[in-house]
């Protein structure tokens, strides 16, 4: 059988559009949906391991990307949103009704990420945002109960649908880390 990573990407990564011009989030709930505007693309759209981001019901990963902080915008129902763990690095702010995270916001403007805030793209309402680019954090399904050895299987088949696995971020992603981490030693 094979693995079931999560419902975007179980049938293979479908590629963006390369054109999309941004859209609507909307969450789960049946009435009064929270929807929140995007401006544009998303950007570093990846599947994410970690038990922070949020998941489709049944999902092993999270697939999550970023976009500029002043490009996101609630549109309705905003009252129905809340910070899931105010002291976490990413304040994401998820439907109290039904649980789905709309977007997650770095506050400490140190961070190197700061300015970008990380949504789940799978929540548009429209097709064409960039794919997913590769796998971050895949050793962390583990403490969300996957068994040990069942990653072998997971790591080849995000291989086999063209997401390279990783244990933290991309190495692009951790490079951009620690150039900012050296930059500001350095200041
Ligand atoms: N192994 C940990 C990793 C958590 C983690 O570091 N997640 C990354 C990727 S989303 C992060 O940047 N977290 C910051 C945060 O959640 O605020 C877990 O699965 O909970
Ligand atoms: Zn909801
Ligand atoms: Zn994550």
């Amino acid at each position: 059988m094979t693995v079931a990573l999560h419902p975007s990407i179980d049938n293979g990564v479908k590629q963006g559009s390369g054109s999309f011009a941004g859209g609507t989030l909307v969450c789960k709930c049946k009435d009064h949906p929270v929807k929140v505007g995007i401006k544009g693309d998303v950007a570093h759209n990846h599947a994410c391991g970690c038990t922070k981001c949020w998941k489709p019901q049944g999902a092993i990963f999270s697939v999550v990307a970023v976009v500029p902080r002043q490009n996101v915008t609630v549109l309705e129902n905003g009252d129905k949103l809340q910070i899931v763990d105010p002291s976490a690095v990413i304040q994401r702010h998820a439907c109290k009704a039904c649980g789905t995270h709309m977007y997650g916001r770095i506050e400490n403007k140190n961070h190197p990420f700061y300015g970008l805030d990380f949504i789940h793209p799978e929540l548009f309402q429209e097709q064409g945002s960039q794919a997913p680019q590769f796998a971050a954090f895949v050793s962390s399904v583990i403490e969300s109960g996957v068994k040990p050895e069942q990653m072998a299987g997971i790591r080849s088949r995000l291989k086999e649908i063209g997401l390279e696995p990783y244990d933290c971020l991309s190495p692009a992603l951790m490079d951009a880390i620690a150039t900012h981490v050296a930059k500001a030693k350095a200041a």
